[in-house]
Parts: C-alpha cells; structure tokens; sequence
C-alpha cells in the first residue's frame, strides 16, 4: 500500500449556526488540512499521484476559502452546511 499526502493551510472566519457558545458567533481560525491518498497501483513513472498536482489541487480548494467566512461559501450557503471541521475535510474530500 503506498500513501501519497500533501497539505495547505488557509486563514478564515467561520460560525456553527446552533452552536451552544461562544462559537456561534463569527470567529476565525488558521485551518491546516493534510489529504493522503492511498492505493495500491502505481502509474509508469512509478507515482501513485503526482503529489505536485495533489498539492496545487487541495491549495486552489484552499484558496476559495482563504480570507473569508466559510459560512457565505455557495456550497456550505447553499446547503445550510454548518462549517465544522468534519463538513470542510469532506468539502475538500468532495472538491
Ligand atoms: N467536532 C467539532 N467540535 C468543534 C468544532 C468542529 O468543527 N468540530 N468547532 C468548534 C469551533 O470552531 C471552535 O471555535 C474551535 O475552537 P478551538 O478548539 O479553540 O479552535 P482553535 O483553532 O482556536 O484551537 P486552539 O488550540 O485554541 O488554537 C468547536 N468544537
Ligand atoms: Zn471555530
């Protein structure tokens, strides 16, 4: 099994819309999210991903939400999608 891993960090604001506490109001964090990705196939070149274009993809996911609120992001708005930690490692899972 080989595990290729790449991370970004990104600055931004969120709030958790029902959220008992302080964390309901606007609020920001340094976010660092580390994606690995497993398989067990490698290509020709002996790469099971590009780890340079793993690292581009997850750093342009970063870049929506860089500098902002999390909240007014179309998918989390869209979708009422309360800003957690688990539903933006499945936003970047699903990016
Ligand atoms: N399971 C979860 N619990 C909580 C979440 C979450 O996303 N998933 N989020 C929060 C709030 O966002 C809260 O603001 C987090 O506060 P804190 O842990 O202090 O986060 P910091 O980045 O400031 O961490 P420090 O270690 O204090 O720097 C609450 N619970
Ligand atoms: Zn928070």
């Amino acid at each position: 099994m080989y595990r290729v891993r790449a991370e970004t960090v990104f600055s931004t604001s969120h709030y958790l819309n029902g959220y008992n506490g302080k964390c309901a109001n606007l609020h920001g964090h340094n976010w660092r999210v580390v994606v690995e990705i497993e398989g067990e196939k490698l290509d020709k070149l002996g790469m099971l991903v590009d780890f340079k274009d793993l690292k581009s993809a997850i750093n342009e996911i970063a870049e929506q939400l860089d500098h902002g609120v999390i909240n007014n992001h179309p998918y989390f708005k869209n979708n009422n999608i309360n800003p957690t930690a688990e539903n933006i490692a499945y936003f970047f899972i699903k990016s």
